[in-house]
């Protein structure tokens, strides 16, 4: 289990995180998503213990990494797989990592067929692709065999058939009863990986959330035109909607349909303009949430 506390990292004047909290269990994928620069890596890295925070705290299976008594055998992740370069070979990077760790060397032919690098075990990480410099640093992360598994925006650089290949082996891992956080820029990825997802914009947490909730809270809304928005506002939220603004002014009602809307605005005499029903992707419903969008219901204050 991953717990982020009241999690703040602060370089310099730029808060990378920001007072963020939020649990991720075991037994299914936690899609961590964000705009580049939410600070999901530098929440990644904290809880691996490779920055210290400002604040507050990070604890895998109830402990600061620090206090993990054998690390590799509790939580495993793969960073930037990128930055692996070296002379030596695949198979002698994994070896070297799991003689440092106390696991046993055959994890590193183990995880290598894991990973579908067995035929590569012989070449120097420095030839290998992104792709599979990618899988590599999969097999990395599962050396110790961990009950935690930390991927940051693993489909970078892999093939359809790698992208298809970490989508199953996430969801196989969350199987096995372990706790996954996955972390993408990407709807659309997470849409078919993740079972819940965190996001986060600016550092700071904007919604926790079952995938299915999600879907279900963006299925639908109704975008209305009203010369009294207020007015009309305050209708539909005591009929029980819940109402957005819109940029420029229009209501995005949700939780009644353009019927209803229309015999209320009529019943109430409030003039409607416009009564578009739309439906929502899940990425545009991402996009809504980390656009600094504000909230419009009477009680809070609507005109
Ligand atoms: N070592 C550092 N020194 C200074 N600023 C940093 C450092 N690491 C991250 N930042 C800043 O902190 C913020 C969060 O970065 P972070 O990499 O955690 O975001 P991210 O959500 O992982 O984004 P991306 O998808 O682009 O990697 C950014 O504004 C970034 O520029």
């Amino acid at each position: 289990m991953i717990q982020v506390r009241h999690l703040t990292k602060r370089y310099g004047s730029t808060r990378a995180v920001d007072d963020l909290s939020f649990e991720v269990e075991p037994g299914y994928v936690a899609g961590f998503l964000g705009p580049n620069g939410a600070g999901k890596s530098t929440t990644m890295r904290a809880i691996l213990g490779l920055d210290r925070p400002t604040g507050g705290e990070t604890l895998v299976n109830g402990r600061p990494y620090a206090a993990l008594r054998r690390p590799a055998h509790e939580v495993g992740a793969l960073l930037d797989a990128a930055a692996v370069h070296g002379g030596r070979t695949a198979y002698d990077h994994l070896r070297v990592l799991a003689r440092s760790n106390g696991i046993p060397d055959r994890r590193a032919a183990e995880t290598l067929e894991q990973v579908g690098l067995a035929g590569a075990a012989k070449r120097r990480v420095g030839t290998l692709s992104l792709g599979m410099r990618q899988r590599l640093g999969v097999a990395a992360a599962l050396l110790g065999d961990p009950g935690v598994l930390m991927f940051d925006e693993p489909v970078n650089g892999l093939d359809p058939e790698g992208i298809r290949w970490i989508r199953h082996l996430m969801r196989d891992l969350a199987k096995e009863g372990r706790t996954v956080l996955v972390s993408s820029h990407l709807m659309s990825e997470m849409a078919l990986t993740a079972d819940r997802v965190v996001v986060v914009g600016r550092g700071r947490l904007i919604l926790e959330a079952s995938m299915e909730d999600l879907r279900e809270k963006f299925k639908k809304d109704v975008l209305v035109r009203s010369p009294s928005p207020g007015a009309l506002s305050r209708v539909l939220v005591e009929a029980g909607a819940s109402v957005t603004a819109d940029h420029d002014g229009a209501l995005l009602v949700q939780g009644l349909d353009a019927p209803d809307i229309a015999g209320l605005a009529a019943r109430r005499q409030i003039p409607v303009h416009e009564l578009t029903p739309r439906s929502a992707s899940l990425e545009d419903a991402y996009l809504e949430l980390t656009e600094d969008s504000v909230e419009f219901r009477t009680k809070e204050g609507a005109r």
